[in-house]
C-alpha cells in the first residue's frame, strides 16, 4: 500500500479551516468539495490515458485523452458523498458506484447497508471517496467489497487520515494483490477511545449533513 501525503500550502490552509470548529455547514461543504478537487488533481496522477491525434485550429497534434473503461468513483455514504461533485468536476466522464457503511459508534465495526456497483470491476481504475480513515476498518471492508467485484486498481482518497489506521489498514489488506494508494491532505497522531481522530475535524458526515440521529 502506497500513502501519500499531499504537501501543499493551500491544502493545509483549506484543511485548517475544515477542522475549526467555528466553521459552519454551509462553508465546510465548500470546503471539501475545493478539498477534494486539490487532492484529486494527486491521486489522478495515474490515471490512464491513450494517444489521440486531433486538429487545432492551426493545424494537426498530437495529444492524450482517458480511455475506456472510464475510471470509476466510488463515494462510501454519507460523508464520501460530499466529495462526489469536486471529484466529478476533475473527471466528468468517471462512472460513479455506490457503497454505504456505517461504523457503529460502540464496536467501531463497519457494516454494509447499500451497494450500487457494476458487477466487474476488473480493468477498472476505481477511485473511493471518504473524507476521514480513522481505526480504517471501513476503508478496508470497502476495499474487500470492490476486490471481490474484481477491482485490480484502487485510490482512495481521505481528507483526513490517522496513522494507526494505515497501519490496520496495511496489515488487514496484506495478502491482497492489488495496488493500493490512499492520498490524503494531512496524517493525524492518534485515536481517541471513541475511535476519532485526534486532532481531525470531528464528525464529517455530521458536519457535512447533521446529525443522523
Ligand atoms: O476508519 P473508520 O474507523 O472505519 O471510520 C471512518 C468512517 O467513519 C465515518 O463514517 P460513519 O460511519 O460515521 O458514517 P457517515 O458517513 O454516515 O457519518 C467516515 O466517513 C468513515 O466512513
Ligand atoms: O474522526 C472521525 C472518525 C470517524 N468518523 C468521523 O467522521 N470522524
Ligand atoms: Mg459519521
Amino acid at each position: 500500500m502506497r500513502v501519500h501525503v499531499v504537501d501543499h500550502p493551500l491544502v493545509s490552509h483549506k484543511l485548517t479551516n475544515l477542522r475549526d470548529e467555528n466553521t459552519d455547514s454551509p462553508t465546510f461543504r465548500r470546503l471539501v468539495d475545493q478539498l477534494v478537487t486539490l487532492l484529486a488533481y494527486e491521486a489522478t496522477r495515474d490515471v490512464r490515458v491513450g494517444p489521440v491525434d486531433i486538429v487545432t485550429p492551426v493545424g494537426p497534434t498530437s495529444g492524450v485523452r482517458l480511455t475506456d473503461p472510464q475510471p470509476l468513483v466510488v463515494p462510501i455514504l454519507r460523508a464520501g458523498l460530499g466529495m462526489l461533485d469536486g471529484m466529478m468536476r476533475l473527471l466528468p466522464t468517471a462512472e460513479v458506484g455506490f457503497l454505504g457503511m456505517m461504523r457503529n459508534e460502540e464496536t467501531l465495526q463497519a457494516s454494509t447497508y447499500a451497494e450500487r456497483l457494476p458487477d466487474d470491476l476488473s480493468g477498472r481504475q476505481c477511485y473511493v471517496l471518504d473524507p476521514m480513515l480513522a481505526t480504517g476498518g471501513t476503508l478496508a471492508a470497502a476495499i474487500r467489497f470492490l476486490t471481490d467485484r474484481g477491482a485490480d486498481d484502487i485510490t482512495a482518497i481521505c481528507l483526513l487520515a490517522a496513522l494507526e489506521g494505515c497501519e490496520r489498514l496495511e496489515r488487514d489488506l496484506a495478502g491482497l494483490d492489488v495496488p493500493v494508494t490512499v492520498v490524503t491532505a494531512a496524517m493525524d497522531e492518534k485515536l481517541n477511545d471513541k475511535g476519532y481522530i485526534v486532532p481531525g475535524l470531528g464528525d464529517a458526515g455530521d458536519r457535512l449533513y447533521g446529525l443522523a440521529g
